[in-house]
């Protein structure tokens, strides 16, 4: 589904990312862990095409389309998504249109919204004068709208408190399951999604696949993501520069 090939990215003349390679099958749920400052926001923000980070060598391959140079819109309508860490206030447009616009009038934004709890947001300005959590739920809000097939989910417990983890927790459960199929014993996983987490929170409700360390700009190990969480924990991310992680 994502494959990212030896991908270097500069912003503003200063290099962020150098030969990332990392990859997201269809129906996984891949997890994007590493220090504050290491460039995993970056690189969400290149995989979806903000304008800004120039891709300077490799390229992002999803679906087997090279998309390493189409603008972001094109790249939502073949199917990214994202949750940004701190999404930018959006005076003017209301929460509620910009969910209509993004589902393109096929779901009702009263419905999707009650799920969430945000029904009283959709009159409001998006994310102006939004709490940190309620800025991670408009995030998610979008999300259903768009429906895409692979979300990209930089942090989405920062800022939650611990009742209403369970609240984004789950959402995220139900948006990736959409689309399983489970015909006979074996159920082939709906949705995928690259997620960022410093704490694992997110991880107590969505099952994740595979594990990636980024660290000063390129990834240094993958591998089982709950034993990777265990070792950051228990030891930080001093040993995954020599990349010694149990895997
Ligand atoms: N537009 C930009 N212009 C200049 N520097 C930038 C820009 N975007 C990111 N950076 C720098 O790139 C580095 C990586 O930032 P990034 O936000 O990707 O880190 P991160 O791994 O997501 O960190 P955190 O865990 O703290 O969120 C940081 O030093 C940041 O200041």
């Amino acid at each position: 589904m994502l494959k990212i090939e030896d991908l270097t990215v500069e912003v503003n003349g200063k290099i962020l990312l150098h030969d990332v390679n990392l990859e997201v099958e269809k129906g996984y749920t891949n997890v994007l862990f590493g220090p504050n400052g290491a460039g995993k926001s970056a690189l969400m923000r290149t995989i979806m095409g903000f304008s800004e980070y120039k891709v300077l060598k490799g390229r992002i391959l999803f679906n087997g389309e090279d998309i390493t140079h189409l603008p972001v819109d094109e790249r939502a309508r073949r199917g990214l998504g994202i949750m940004m860490q701190r999404p930018p206030d959006m005076t003017g447009i209301k929460l509620g249109d910009l969910v209509k616009v993004t589902s393109k009038g096929k779901k009702d934004p009263e419905a999707l919204a009650e799920n969430l709890d945000m029904k009283r947001f959709l009159d409001r300005d998006v994310n102006v004068g939004f709490s940190g959590g309620e800025i991670k739920r408009s995030e998610l809000l979008q999300l259903a709208a768009q429906n895409p097939t692979l979300y990209l989910l930089d942090e989405p417990e920062s800022g939650v408190d611990l009742v209403s983890i369970e609240q984004v927790g789950m959402t995220i459960k139900e948006l990736l399951a959409e689309g399983l199929e489970c015909p006979g014993e074996r159920c082939t996983k709906g949705k995928s999604a690259l997620i960022i987490t410093h704490t694992g929170q997110v991880l107590d409700y969505v099952q994740a696949d595979r594990g990636y360390i980024l660290c000063n700009g390129t990834v240094m190990c993958s591998g089982n993501p709950m034993k990777m969480l265990e070792e950051i924990k228990n030891k930080g991310y001093q040993e995954c520069i020599t990349c010694r992680l149990n895997r």
